[in-house]
C-alpha cells in the first residue's frame, strides 16, 4: 500500500518535471526567436516571392477575427499567395498549430505568437509586390507591437499599374509610415466585414505616425467614395497615374501572364476593328478614363484632399515625387535621392541597401515586366481615345501629365 502511494508521487512528480521541460523548451526556442528577430536576423530569413496560389485554411485568432488566414485570403484576393514552404507565416502557424498551443501555460505563449504573428504579418505581407529586402521597416515593426491599429489617415486609391507598389514601399521607409503590405480590398470587396475587421488588419502605430493601405481599385469602384467619406472625411487620398495607354498595356500584360491564352490586345480593344470603335466595356480601357472616375470622389472629396502622383516621374524623379508626397502627408522629407539608385538591369529605380544588407531592394519581378508589342495603329488609336478625357482630367487637377 505504502510502496504503491510512493510509486504514484513518483510519477506524479515525473509528469509535472515532464511538463514543466516541455514549456521550459518551448519558451527557449520563442525567446531565441524572438531575440533573433530583435537584433534583425529574422531578415535575412529567406522570404518567398509571392505567386498566385489558392488559399489553403482558416482558422480564427483570439480576437474571433481571421487572423492570418484573413490575412491569407487577402492576399489570394489581391494575387498574392499562400505560405511556401519557407515563408515565415507558415513558420508561425505551424508553430500555433502544432505542440504549442496545447502545452500547458498555452494562453502565455499564445499571446507571444500573436505579437510575434504581428511582426511576422508585417515582413511577410504583400511580399509578393514588395521590394525584395523590406528590412528597413521590420524592425520597427517589433516595437510597434507596443501601439494601436487605427483606421488609415491616408490611402493610396489607384491607379492599378500605376507604380502603386513602388510609392508605398518607398513610402514605407519613412519612419511615421506604417503600412498594410497587401491590399485590403475593404471598401470595394470586403465591405460586409465592417470597420472594425478593417481597422484589425492595419499595423499598431505609435503616435504620430501615420496608417497607409493601398488598394488600386478602390479608385473605379462606384461606391468607395462614400464609403472612405463615412469612415473619415478626412482621409487623404493618393492617386498614381499613368498614361492611359501604356496602363492598359501593362495591365494587359499582367492578365497575359495569367491567362496566357488570351485573345490579342487589338482584340480586346476594339468593338469593331474595321470602325475603329474603342470597346470601354473592357476594364483595360475603362480604368484609363481617369477624369471619370474621379468625378465620384469630387462629390465626397475636395480636390485638397486628393494628390495625383505622375506615374512616370515615379520612375523618372522618384525623389522629387517622394518629396510632394510627403508634403502632402505632412510628414519631414525623409525620404530624399539619397534613398533611390537606377538600376540599370531593372531599367527602374530601386532602394539603396541599408548598412549591413547584401540583398537588392527593387520591386519584384512582376512589376516593371516586359510588354508584349502592340501594333502602333492600335496604340495611336488609343491615344486619340484617350486625349478628350485627359484633357479633361488636366483641367479638373490643374495638373498637364504630359500623355498627350
Ligand atoms: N521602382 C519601380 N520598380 C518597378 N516598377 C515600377 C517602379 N516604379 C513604377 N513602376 C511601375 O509600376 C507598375 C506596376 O504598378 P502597380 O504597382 O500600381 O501595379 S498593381 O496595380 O499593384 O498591380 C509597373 O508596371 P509594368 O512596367 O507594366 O510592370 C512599373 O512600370
Amino acid at each position: 500500500m505504502g510502496c504503491s502511494i510512493w510509486r504514484n508521487r513518483v510519477n506524479l512528480g515525473l509528469l509535472k518535471a515532464q511538463s514543466k521541460v516541455s514549456v521550459f523548451f518551448t519558451m527557449i526556442i520563442i525567446f531565441t526567436y524572438l531575440f533573433y528577430c530583435l537584433t534583425g536576423y529574422c531578415e535575412t530569413l529567406p522570404r518567398p516571392m509571392y505567386d498566385h496560389h489558392p488559399a489553403t485554411s482558416t482558422s480564427k485568432n483570439h480576437n474571433g477575427q481571421n487572423g492570418f488566414h484573413v490575412q491569407n485570403s487577402i492576399l489570394d484576393g489581391a494575387g498574392f499567395a499562400k505560405d511556401t514552404p519557407n515563408s515565415p507565416v507558415k513558420t508561425n502557424r505551424t508553430l500555433q498549430s502544432s505542440g504549442a498551443k496545447a502545452l500547458p501555460g498555452s494562453d502565455k505563449l499564445h499571446s507571444v505568437l500573436q505579437q510575434m504573428g504581428d511582426v511576422q504579418r508585417h515582413i511577410s505581407d504583400g511580399d509578393k509586390e514588395q521590394f525584395q529586402d523590406a528590412s528597413s521597416s521590420s524592425s520597427i515593426s517589433v516595437f510597434n507591437s507596443f501601439g494601436s491599429k487605427k483606421f488609415p489617415q491616408a490611402i493610396i486609391i489607384g491607379v492599378k499599374k500605376g507604380g502603386t507598389r513602388a510609392l508605398l514601399e518607398f513610402l514605407r521607409i519613412h519612419p511615421d509610415v506604417r503600412a498594410v503590405g497587401a491590399e485590403p480590398h475593404f471598401f470595394d470587396r470586403f465591405y460586409d466585414k465592417g470597420l472594425e475587421w478593417y481597422r484589425n488588419l492595419m499595423p499598431r502605430t505609435l503616435d504620430g505616425q501615420i496608417t497607409m493601405e493601398k488598394t488600386p481599385s478602390y479608385f473605379v469602384t462606384k461606391e468607395a467614395p462614400k464609403r472612405i467619406f463615412n469612415m473619415s472625411r478626412e482621409t487623404k487620398l493618393i492617386v498614381v497615374v499613368r498614361n492611359p495607354v501604356t496602363r492598359a498595356i501593362s495591365d494587359y500584360t499582367q492578365t497575359l501572364s495569367k491567362s496566357p491564352g488570351l485573345p490579342s490586345f487589338r482584340a480586346l480593344a476594339f468593338k469593331n476593328a474595321s470602325t475603329g470603335l474603342i470597346d470601354t466595356s473592357w476594364s483595360a480601357v475603362r480604368i484609363g478614363i481617369y477624369a471619370k472616375h474621379l468625378e465620384n470622389w469630387l462629390q465626397y472629396f475636395p480636390l485638397s484632399r486628393i494628390l495625383f502622383v505622375s506615374g512616370e516621374r515615379l520612375v523618372s524623379h522618384p525623389a522629387d515625387e517622394m518629396g510632394r508626397v510627403q508634403d502632402f502627408l505632412g510628414l519631414k522629407g525623409v525620404i530624399t535621392d539619397k534613398h533611390f539608385y537606377f538600376n540599370e538591369t531593372k531599367g527602374f529605380p530601386c532602394l539603396k541597401k541599408p548598412e549591413g544588407s547584401s540583398r537588392p531592394r527593387c520591386l519584384g519581378k512582376s512589376k516593371g515586366r516586359p510588354h508584349p508589342q502592340i501594333d502602333p495603329e492600335v496604340v495611336q488609336r488609343l491615344q486619340e481615345f484617350y486625349r478628350p478625357f485627359n484633357l479633361k482630367f488636366y483641367q479638373m487637377t490643374g495638373n498637364d501629365f504630359g500623355w498627350d
